[in-house]
């Protein structure tokens, strides 16, 4: 009688068996390339809703999905807030809820926080192995949050950089940062000091006007621009966003959500999925921006991925 209840696999379950945001990397190509593939990539997700907490600076991302390939259906809440008094309070918070897809059954809840800093910068990465100069020796990454050391260690892990260095608002996070993290890390006083001459660039912070403008920017450079996900806050400035190749996770998600596009009116050249299906070359030559707004069908490929992991260890 009844049915099994879902199970709940909490934030250090999920850090377990993805302990590396490297071996999301298959499965996220994959999901990236049917996504734009459009109806026969078998990818159902919609552009999320994001409803507004007016009143305490936040927001609710409401992000389903469904991909036929993994036959895998999820959704993702995620929360985001703006300038929170208490600190020991993550500005993000998440949970996949996990279903069965043949008959709806909810199968388990999963910590999202952890899914959404891996699997960010696991993209991120994907997109820098395709963007990126031939010869990158400098890494930049602007802000020291969640998502810096994410990128940080998929980063180190899959490319050598010669020198890593670091730029955040709150210069002591900065220095936490290269304290904590496994190699040498270059504490840099100002984003000018810190993106001069570098090869990739990470911006991960919850800027709302730019903080990365292109008279510093080096041609040939690739950028990961993470945050600013509202169509009213920015991180890059005008000349940059329009004198760059710009790339999206979707085209859709871009023109609705990202202030970096809707406001300075750049051309999005192509989808990342366009780039691994070969429908759209990469152009690792030019200055590029991927501009990153985070997918659903990200997390519905992580959470099996734990999922299938977590179920063949019980
Ligand atoms: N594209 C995607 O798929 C995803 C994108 N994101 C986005 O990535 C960004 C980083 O997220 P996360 O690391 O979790 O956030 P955290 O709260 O952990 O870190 C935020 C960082 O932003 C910095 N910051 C805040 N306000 C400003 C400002 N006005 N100017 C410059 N720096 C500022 C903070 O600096 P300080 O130490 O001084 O406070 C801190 O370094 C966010 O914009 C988030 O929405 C997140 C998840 C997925
Ligand atoms: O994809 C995601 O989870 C998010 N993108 C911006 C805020 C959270």
């Amino acid at each position: 009688m009844g049915s099994t209840p879902p199970v709940f696999i909490g934030a250090e379950e999920v850090e377990k068996h993805l302990h590396r945001a490297s071996l999301l990397l298959p499965a996220l190509e994959a999901a990236l390339a049917n996504f734009s593939a459009g109806a026969a990539g078998g990818v159902v997700q919609p552009v999320r809703t994001v409803l507004p907490v007016p009143r305490h600076g936040g927001y609710l991302g409401v992000m389903p999905a469904y991909s036929a390939a993994d036959d895998a259906l999820t959704t993702k809440l995620v929360t985001f807030y703006e300038h929170l008094k208490d600190s020991s309070v993550p500005s993000h918070q998440a949970t996949v809820l996990l279903f069965d897809p043949s008959n709806g059954t909810l199968k388990a809840v999963l910590d999202g926080s952890v899914i959404t800093a891996k699997r960010t910068a696991a993209v991120s990465a994907i997109a820098t192995k395709l963007l990126m100069p031939a010869f990158a020796e400098v890494l930049c990454i602007l802000g020291a949050g969640v998502q810096a050391y994410s990128h940080y260690d998929i980063f180190t892990e899959l490319f050598t950089f010669k020198e890593v260095r670091i730029w955040n608002r709150t210069k002591e996070r900065a220095v936490k940062f290269a304290g904590r993290v496994r190699g040498p890390v270059r504490v840099c006083s100002s984003a000018r000091e810190a993106v001069t001459g570098a090869d990739v660039i990470v911006t991960v912070t919850m800027a709302t006007a730019p903080i990365l403008s292109a008279d510093w920017v080096k041609p040939g450079a690739h950028i990961n621009a993470v945050g600013a996900s509202r169509p009213d806050w920015r991180e890059l400035d005008d000349e940059l966003m329009k004198n760059s190749v710009l790339f999206v996770d979707s085209r859709d998600a871009a023109l609705t959500e990202s202030g970096d596009v809707i406001l300075s009116g750049a051309e999005i050249f192509a989808e990342l999925g366009e780039v691994l299906k070969g429908t759209k070359p990469a152009l690792p030559e030019k200055t590029t921006v991927f501009k990153s707004l985070g997918m659903a069908v990200e997390d519905t490929v992580a959470a099996k991925f734990v999922y299938d992991a977590w179920s063949a260890g019980n």
